[in-house]
């Protein structure tokens, strides 16, 4: 049976073989089954209509070719992924953030339910989506002590939708994410890992790969159809109100981000990040 990871990760494998170049890089090593793919769109990988649809492509053809496992990291200097582009909310043509959206939950829905081991190696700053693609990953490795991570919504003055919400809900529980989503809350590292919301802390980018990679190494000898069974079971009811509801979600999220209020806020806090 063919033994694949993949990392989503910097080109650094030796024995590795290509799969894609652009926005999104993925790498094959052959010999010990392990690949790797990098989010690398500077300055911060916020994730717009192209590169979302890129990561669900790759997603999708990584489970066609019956990959076993994978590790999400980012190529850039000090940012994993800074959530949602923001200027896909901001004065949006209609079309075009209906299409967003829709790529956005099914984005989410391959992550959350790849049905392979997936492992985060959180290198950089991860604030909302990116926090949210961490959170959906099996595992969460973060470089410390000097990154932020978190469901930062409510700072922006939008709301989590339900189903970043439950995400987080599953990882760190309902009380610590119900005081975490309301006040926008960052954490550090040192935060994060005693609230739960990742799973270790390394000090470097290369331990914290070697960590991610020690993790997926616990799935040879578990069968492939035992993991996705088990995590099938466990994700089901984070995942099954977004299934259900995909339309109604994009109809809330339409109206509320054309909602003049929302727009005031999404200004503001665009105009301070560019300061
Ligand atoms: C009830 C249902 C309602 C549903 C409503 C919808 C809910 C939406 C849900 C999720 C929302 C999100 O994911 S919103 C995104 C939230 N993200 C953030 O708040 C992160 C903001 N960015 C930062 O904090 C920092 O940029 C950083 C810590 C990630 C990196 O800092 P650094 O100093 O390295 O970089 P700069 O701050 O100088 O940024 C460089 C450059 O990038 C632009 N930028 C940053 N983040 C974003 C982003 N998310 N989208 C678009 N653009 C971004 C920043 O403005 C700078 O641009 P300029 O170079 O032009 O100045």
């Amino acid at each position: 049976m063919l033994r694949r990871y993949i990392l989503l990760n910097t080109n650094k494998f030796v024995n590795c073989r290509h799969v894609s170049q652009s926005m999104l890089q993925s790498t094959v090593d052959e010999k010990s089954g392990i690949a790797t793919v990098t989010m690398n769109k500077p300055p911060v990988n916020s994730l717009n209509l192209e590169f979302l649809d890129e990561i669900n492509t790759q997603l999708n053809k990584l489970q066609k070719d019956k990959i076993r496992g994978m590790i999400l990291t980012s190529g850039l200097q000090k940012v994993f992924c800074a959530g949602l582009d923001i200027t896909e909310f901001y004065n949006p043509n209609p079309d075009r953030l209906a299409k967003f959206w829709t790529v956005l939950q099914d984005t989410w829905l391959s992550l959350y339910m790849a049905s392979f081991p997936t492992v985060a190696v959180i290198n950089g700053h991860s604030p909302a989506g990116g926090c949210l693609f961490a959170m959906s990953c099996d595992y969460r490795v973060m470089v410390g002590p000097k990154y932020t991570i978190g469901l930062n919504e409510t700072k922006l003055g939008i709301v989590a939708p339900k189903w970043f919400q439950d995400t987080m809900v599953a990882v760190i529980g309902q009380r610590k994410a119900e005081v975490s989503l309301t006040t926008g809350k960052m954490y550090t590292t040192d935060e994060a890992l005693q609230v739960g919301l990742i799973d270790e802390s390394l000090p470097d980018a290369d331990s914290a790969l070697k960590k991610g990679t020690q993790f997926l190494n616990n799935f040879q000898r578990i069968s492939p159809w035992a993991f996705k069974m088990t995590k099938d079971i466990s994700r089901q009811p984070t995942v099954q109100w977004l299934i259900d509801n995909k339309q109604k979600d994009l109809d809330f999220v339409l109206k509320f981000m054309q909602s003049p209020d929302v727009q005031k806020s999404l200004g503001l806090y665009l105009q301070s990040l560019k300061k």
